[in-house]
């Protein structure tokens, strides 16, 4: 008797070091036990220093991908990161209402962390107003929730506001991601803020030591879509992908590849002791 196989399809950018992008994606859904498809949307010539070039995807083709693994995988989780233009973002909306996706994990991919732009600056438009309203839930990192909101963010409770932002403008959850900040009370921690517009968690782990951060952002969002396609309620998958990248940046700290911000260690999680969940607090906020 065969059993139904949990499928995500992500809709992103080619990452030619590995690091980040759809390859970030598929190694992560392979750690967590899930099939991944893909649609690219864009190639980068990258590594770990830097993005030497782009070449973006026409939209129409991106469309032909989405609509090849739709007719046939049927993915009920899409998972969407870097989609460089208005028209690109265009088309996956487009596509995302006529299949009715039953869950969206909208990644807002603009910079690299080496600094390099992914998403064209007219696109932020198209990316909130088009896009944002069909997700389940939005992961910006801290620059991301800047330059969706407008707002400045150095503490808690400016992540707190930006999340109440994000969440009145298309009615997505919002996990704020907190790599880049440092929070007196939680020193020593990596906290990202969860908004599903009635409650409101914080999710901390400890703060690993390591340069090894590229893709961060990608494997914590690619895990949450792997969780959502195992059925956990958005809460749950919260916790189990901030786990996930707790264990993989440990996993990175050990190693070193390439010459600059090294890629997060998804492929060696496999080879270590099994995920512990008690690695997260997670705590209730007052909003
Ligand atoms: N040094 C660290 N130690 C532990 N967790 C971290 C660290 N840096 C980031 N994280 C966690 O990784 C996840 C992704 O966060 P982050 O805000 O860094 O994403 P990002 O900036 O989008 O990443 P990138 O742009 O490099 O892909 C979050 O859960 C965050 O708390
Ligand atoms: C292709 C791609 N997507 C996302 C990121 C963000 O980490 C990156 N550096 N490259």
């Amino acid at each position: 008797m065969s059993r139904t196989c949990p499928a995500v399809l992500t809709i992103a950018g080619s990452d030619s070091g590995g690091g980040a992008g759809i390859q970030a994606d598929l190694h992560t859904f392979a750690a967590c036990g899930v099939w991944g498809a893909s649609a690219i949307t864009a190639l980068t010539a990258q590594n770990t220093l830097g993005v030497l070039a782009t070449h973006t995807v026409p939209a129409p083709f991106v469309r032909a991908q989405i609509d090849a693994v739709m007719q046939d995988i049927h993915p009920t989780v899409w998972k969407t990161g870097m989609l460089a233009t208005t028209d690109i973002i265009e088309t996956v909306a487009h596509a995302a209402a006529e299949y009715a996706i039953p869950h969206l994990v909208l990644d807002p991919v603009m910079v690299a962390t080496s600094g390099d732009a992914l998403l064209e600056e007219d696109a932020h438009h198209a990316l909130i107003h088009r896009l944002l309203p069909r997700a389940t839930v939005i992961t910006p990192n801290r620059a991301e929730a800047e330059a969706l909101t407008g707002l400045l963010i150095t503490s808690l409770d400016e992540m707190r506001a930006a999340a109440r932002i994000l969440h009145g403008i298309g009615g997505a959850a919002v996990i704020l991601t907190g790599g880049h900040i440092e929070d007196p009370e939680w020193r020593g921690h990596a906290v990202d803020l969860f908004f599903d517009g009635t409650d409101m968690y914080l999710l901390a782990a400890e703060r690993i030591t390591t340069t090894n951060t590229h893709g961060t952002g990608c494997t914590f969002s690619a895990a949450l879509a792997a969780s959502l396609a195992q059925g956990l309620p958005l809460l749950t998958a919260a916790q189990h992908a901030k786990t996930f990248i707790t264990h993989a940046l440990r996993a990175a700290a050990d190693y070193q590849l390439g010459r600059g911000h090294g890629p997060a260690g998804h492929f060696l999680l496999a080879q270590s002791a099994p995920l512990d969940p008690s690695l997260v607090r997670v705590v209730r906020l007052g909003w």
